[in-house]
């Protein structure tokens, strides 16, 4: 038998969405979309708000039926295979998850290994070995005992992505992983992710409402508006002036991050400071100077 984890052996996309429509009730979010994931890569999904990212994130993890299409997860249809299969090779961070009433942070991170574990088997050393490294690369062992119900949103974020963690999947999908989180925390697990990418060779789909900060940590990015895909590629073709306009709506200059070269944007807005070749500074209106 072949293993679907031996180098070489993946398909050029880990994940592909063909022809997916999926939706809640009658209402189709998602209509004949179609997407490929590239295996070994950190993919940000990023868009307005409702434009259905989660609703994508959700059916290609087999959370959300699909009302058309299929979902191929390394290269087979994701509904041909065992719910245990899916769960070993694809880990998620939905965006609101829930935990169990009065859970602990240790009862929760070990609930991740859950598709490693058979019926009635106890914690091997391998079992504690992830759940330590995946407790300690987020910053949580010391809350290993706390109620995941008594923590701030910031911590309960970080536990969560533990959990995903120790899922020790080859391919982690995490909607919003850095909500709540300060900025320090941020970078923290974004520089995490990049370090799972590179180091482990984990595929990472995430999604962002942070369009710097994806175009600086993802080697593509996906953006999405009203359902649809408007556009793939790595964030120097995405993050442009042109598609921030035609996905948010929104009138920007992008411009090279100073140390990576990578795109930025920076918004105008009604109190942005227009530039203008005599005046390097252009106040409102009523704008005490
Ligand atoms: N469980 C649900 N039942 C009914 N409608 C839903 C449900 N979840 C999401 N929707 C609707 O589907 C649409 C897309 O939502 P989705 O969560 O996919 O968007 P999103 O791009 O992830 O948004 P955001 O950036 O705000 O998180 C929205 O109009 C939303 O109201």
């Amino acid at each position: 038998m072949t293993d679907p984890h031996s180098p070489g052996r993946h398909p050029a996309h880990r994940l592909e969405a063909r022809a997916v429509s999926a939706g809640y009730g009658s209402s189709l979010i998602i209509d004949g979309l179609s997407v490929g994931i590239a295996a070994g890569r950190i993919t940000a999904l990023v868009g307005p708000n409702a434009c259905g990212k989660s609703t994508l994130l959700k059916s290609v993890a087999r959370l959300l039926p699909l009302a058309a299409g299929s979902v191929l997860l390394e290269g087979a249809d994701i509904r041909s295979l065992p719910t245990r299969q899916v769960a070993r090779r694809l880990g998620i961070l939905p965006q609101s998850p829930i935990a169990p009433e009065s859970i602990t942070v240790g009862d929760l991170v070990w609930r991740g290994r859950h598709p490693h574990r058979r019926f009635g088997q106890r914690r091997t050393a391998a079992d504690e070995t992830v759940i330590a490294d995946a407790l300690l690369a987020t910053g949580t062992a010391e809350l290993v005992d706390r109620p995941v119900d008594q923590l701030s949103g910031g911590q309960r974020q970080r536990v969560w992505i533990a959990v995903a963690l120790a899922q020790d999947t080859p391919t982690l999908l995490l909607d919003e992983p850095t909500t709540y989180l300060d900025v320090a925390h941020q970078i923290e697990v974004m520089d995490l992710l990049a370090e799972l990418n590179e180091q482990a060779g984990k595929t990472i789909v995430l999604v962002s409402h942070d369009l710097n900060q994806a175009a600086l940590y993802a080697s593509d990015m996906i953006a999405m508006r009203d359902g649809r895909v408007v556009c793939q590629g790595p964030p120097e073709q995405v993050l442009t002036e042109e598609t921030v306009a035609e996905v948010f709506g929104l009138t920007c200059v992008v411009v090279p991050h100073p140390y990576t070269g990578r795109p930025q944007i920076f918004p105008l807005g009604r109190r942005t400071l227009a530039p203008t070749s005599s005046a390097p500074r252009t106040l409102i209106p009523g704008e005490p100077s």
